[in-house]
């Protein structure tokens, strides 16, 4: 059981380079940042591989300022009761405009272009007769009237699917899971693909916006190379791991696939032809990275602070207006009578309990319990105590 007191100073550690305007959320008297703390009260993450990491007794919670939480280990957190944080669409518009931009430089082999120009230096005054003549290696494709098909339709893909109509392409979209925000968002131009057979046989270019899970690793495969047109532009700006890698690389030997555009370069794909690489540029803007920052920040103070929950992707979204006297945050599994056998621990400290509020998320389930007075401060480490031998209850804080 961890407990985190307001009057105590919280420790916030980061993993990478976050935004000052979010790090600056946290320099009030209640928190500091230590970056070399060994126990901190939360980590502020980006992209830092936390899979090998042991977590310090006190960790609470974890935000990762960005969207793809697959460098966490999620379940490995549920199970410890450390709430794990995202910021979600905080960095959508950057990623969309990098796609838009490689989606035509790409289709006009302006990389290639403008590495070839650079080859030219020395040419003196044939430069100008060279590139005349070269310019026939660069002649390119234009986008209006082609098929884009965009895989996921949240937060980034409904605004490349959207953007991309404005460009005159036709859209064609596959997300079994949309969310009812992003459906009411996207265009009624945007045609729904039922199975991604579909949008694979119809698409000139494809561009990927979905999370990499069990069931998106490796998606782009022989099999589904072989029902792409031959030719096809691929954009991966999701994650390197969505492409089975060997298949990709017969692919674009053979020209099924004309372009592979990603953001996630490694050894293998810098080796592969036809590709475009970029170093994770995605959310690599000062507007994103300051968004990202101070939306996680924000979540990560809040939950401290109230034990309120916004945008975590373990535990459930749960808000409680905070009356700063005290407060009681557990998480626990959502097993029958939980409740039940916790209300009956705060009864039997004789205090009374002015509200409350249970949200249940799949095994897990949270309570927020305020009691009516500040506890006795010679009751709570005895109440704590008395939480834990509550069986099922993974945290218990008093706030
Ligand atoms: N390159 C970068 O710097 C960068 C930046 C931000 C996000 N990303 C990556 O992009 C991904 C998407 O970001 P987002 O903000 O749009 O996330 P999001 O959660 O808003 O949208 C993801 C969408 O994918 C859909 N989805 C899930 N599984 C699917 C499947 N099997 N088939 C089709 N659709 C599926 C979901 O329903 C959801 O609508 C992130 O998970 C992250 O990996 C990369
Ligand atoms: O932090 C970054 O630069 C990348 C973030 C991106 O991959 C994400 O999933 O949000």
């Amino acid at each position: 059981m961890s407990t985190i007191a307001l009057e105590k100073v919280a420790i916030i550690k980061t993993l990478n380079n976050i935004a000052e305007s979010g790090l600056n959320v946290f320099r009030d008297d209640h928190f500091t940042i230590d970056n070399d703390h060994e126990n901190p009260d939360a980590i502020v993450v980006r992209s830092f591989n936390m899979h090998t990491m042991e977590f310090g007794r006190h960790l609470k919670a974890i935000a990762r300022a960005g969207v793809g939480v697959n460098n966490i280990p999620v379940d490995k957190c549920t199970q410890e009761g450390i709430a794990v944080f995202n910021t979600p669409g905080a960095n959508a518009n950057a990623v969309k405009e990098l796609v838009l931009t490689s989606l035509i430089a790409s289709s006009r082999n302006l990389f290639a272009g403008e590495a070839w120009t650079k080859t030219l230096g020395k040419e003196g005054k044939q430069i100008p007769k060279l590139v005349e003549a070269g310019k026939k290696q660069f002649v390119g494709k234009e986008i209006k009237g082609k098929t884009l098909g965009v895989i996921g339709l949240g937060a980034i893909g409904a605004l490349v699917a959207n953007d991309a109509l404005q460009l005159d392409m036709n859209v064609i979209g596959f997300d079994p899971f949309i969310s009812v925000d992003t459906a009411w968002n996207l265009s009624r131009n945007v045609q729904r693909a039922l199975t991604l057979d579909q949008l694979f046989a119809k698409a000139d270019y494809i561009t990927v916006h979905v999370p990499l899970t069990d069931d998106t690793r490796g998606m782009f495969n022989e099999k589904a190379f072989n029902i792409m047109k031959k030719d096809v532009h691929i954009l991966n700006f999701s994650r390197g791991e969505l492409v089975n890698e060997t298949d990709m690389k017969i692919a674009l030997e053979n020209g099924k696939v004309g372009k592979y555009i990603t953001d996630f370069p490694n050894e293998s794909v810098l080796n592969m032809k036809n590709t475009i690489t970029f170093p994770h540029l995605g959310a690599s803007t000062k507007e994103s990275e300051e968004n990202c920052a101070i939306m996680a920040a924000r979540q990560v103070k809040e939950f401290l602070e109230t034990g309120n929950i916004k945008n975590s992707v373990n535990f459930p979204n749960v808000s409680l207006p905070y009356t700063g006297k005290q407060r009681i945050a557990i998480f626990h599994q959502n097993v029958p009578n939980m409740v039940g056998n916790i209300t009956t621990a705060i009864s039997s400290y004789h205090l009374n309990i002015a509200d409350m509020i249970n949200r249940s998320r799949g095994d897990y389930a949270y309570t927020l319990i305020d009691i009516d007075k500040k506890v006795d401060s010679d009751d709570i480490p005895n109440l704590k105590e008395k939480m834990n031998e509550i069986p099922g209850i993974v945290t218990a804080r008093i706030i």
